[in-house]
């Protein structure tokens, strides 16, 4: 951006946002380090002594089943975990995650002396000084306690020990941190006067940039697949995930998490359609809605929602068959994904209604024909923004939040002028007839392919 010529002097506020879940570890010492960082050193050298833990768990990691049974059972059970933390314990969950760490490697929690999550971590760049984790990053932990917003003792206990003052305290999504530092004012031109304010989740960040309303599905297609709700009073269960709104601490977002996402449509798209997008877009147009009752469930990776793996693929007489046609599994692969969400969205207490709008965002939210899909599968428009990077916009729109959020204006009223979602496409006539008997044949074969204790999901 410099040397595009930006001219950050004029920048008043900013924020930003991180993948949830992942979480670095900063060696005792770093604070004054990365407050005396150097303008004239691009940071990773002055920093790179930092670190007690040089690869940093991201939420792709499924490593840590055995901590997240302890956490449950040390809280009394999974409900109960979910019952104060919004979710039961998940293995890319950071308490987990620090669990781990602490529990293999004691000697490297010992010499840590903060932990950030990824938001947290690149505040605190800005910031010159550690940033506090804010209530709806914070929310993907297995630590805070979600209603009261403050750290759990007994999930912080259940964890490692001293862990509540290597998290720092937690804070409204909203808050302004304190000025940019020296570094960047010296190094890029920005005021002295420039706020950062709390940076938070990608998830979090994106319903900001979509500006979300109570009643709209917000549904992303990026590397994960993710769909958020706002809501007002949640009932968090053993499936999905409940975080603080970023955008209004008296309410709560949920949240689905599907690991099979774009990876999973590139490795068909590579397969059955030469790599090409545009050919498997064709695909998608040569074949019928419904795909003659051809459907499938494709988890190259264990799912988080279902907790499922492997590629199962059934004809219109429920039989298990080895493989589709080219066409009909690209239209299985996207139908599937599509009423996987719709199916589990339901299981939360999600109608859809008249009114209800789609927002789409992430990379594949390009896709027209993906997301004529998605429209005929739930049965409802779907909308985009402008730019398919939600969590960036949303970013920037935290920024200017925060810097009057405090006199009790929404982040509603600070952009009421910003653009409005396009109309991208609308369900095709007769959808609903098609995927009304399909949906609930999806959720009973799901019945088949996920991995519970008495049935290996490999053998089936
Ligand atoms: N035309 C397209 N059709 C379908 N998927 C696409 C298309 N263009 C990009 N993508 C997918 O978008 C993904 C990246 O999405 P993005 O939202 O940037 O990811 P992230 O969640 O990592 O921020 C890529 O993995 C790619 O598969
Ligand atoms: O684990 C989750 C949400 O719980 C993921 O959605 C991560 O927040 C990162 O997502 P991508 O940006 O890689 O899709």
């Amino acid at each position: 951006m410099k040397s595009l010529g930006f001219n950050f002097s004029q920048v008043r506020a900013l924020s930003g946002a991180g993948q949830q879940h992942g979480s670095v570890y900063w060696k005792k010492g770093s604070v004054q380090i990365l407050k005396n960082a150097s303008s004239k050193l691009p940071l990773h050298q002055s920093l790179k002594a930092c670190f007690s833990v040089s690869n940093s768990p991201i939420w792709m990691d499924s490593s840590t089943a055995s901590q997240c049974s302890a956490l449950e059972k040390a809280v009394g059970g999974a409900q109960h975990l979910a019952s104060i933390t919004g979710s039961r314990a998940y293995e890319r969950f950071t308490g987990n995650q620090i669990a781990k760490i602490y529990s293999q490697n004691p000697e490297v929690y010992m010499e840590t002396e903060r932990i950030s999550l990824v938001s947290s971590f690149a505040a605190s760049l800005f910031l010159g000084a550690y940033a506090p984790i804010d209530y709806s990053d914070g929310s993907g932990m297995n630590l805070l306690q979600i209603w009261k917003k403050v750290w759990s003792v007994s999930c912080l206990d259940a964890c490692a020990p001293g862990l509540e003052e290597k998290l720092g305290c937690p804070v409204p999504s909203h808050s302004v941190l304190g000025p940019i530092s020296p570094y960047y004012s010296q190094r890029y031109g920005f005021s002295p006067d420039c706020k950062i304010v709390a940076f938070t989740g990608d998830n979090p960040a994106s319903l900001a940039g979509m500006r979300l309303q109570e009643g709209d599905i917000a549904i992303s297609l990026g590397t994960s697949d993710t769909l958020f709700l706002w809501i007002q009073e949640p009932t968090p269960a053993l499936e999905g995930h409940i975080l603080c709104n970023p955008v209004d601490s008296q309410t709560y977002m949920a949240l689905l998490c599907f690991k099979n996402g774009s990876l999973m449509r590139e490795r068909i798209r590579d397969d059955c359609a030469s790599g090409s997008w545009d050919e498997f877009s064709k695909a998608l147009s040569s074949t019928v809605a419904g795909n003659n009752g051809n459907l499938g469930f494709y988890f190259d990776v264990m799912e988080i929602t279902p907790e499922a793996v492997g590629i199962h693929r059934f004809n219109g007489d429920n039989q298990k068959v080895s493989d589709f046609p080219k066409e009909v599994e690209i239209r299985a692969l996207i139908e599937g994904q599509f009423m996987a969400k719709r199916i589990h969205a339901e299981k939360l207490g999600y109608k859809v209604m008249p009114r209800t709008r789609i927002l789409a965002t992430g990379g594949a939210s390009h896709n027209k024909k993906i997301l004529q899909v998605l429209s005929d599968v739930f049965n409802a428009p779907v909308y985009t923004i402008d730019t398919a990077n939600s969590a960036c916009l949303g970013s920037a729109y935290r920024a200017i939040h925060g810097l009057i959020a405090e006199m009790n204006v929404s982040l509603a009223d600070v952009v009421k002028l910003a653009p409005e979602p396009k109309l991208a496409v609308t369900p095709t006539a007769g959808a609903e007839e098609i995927y009304c008997p399909l949906l609930k044949r999806y959720a009973e074969l799901e019945q088949k392919v996920v991995c519970n204790p008495a049935s290996s999901c490999l053998a089936k």
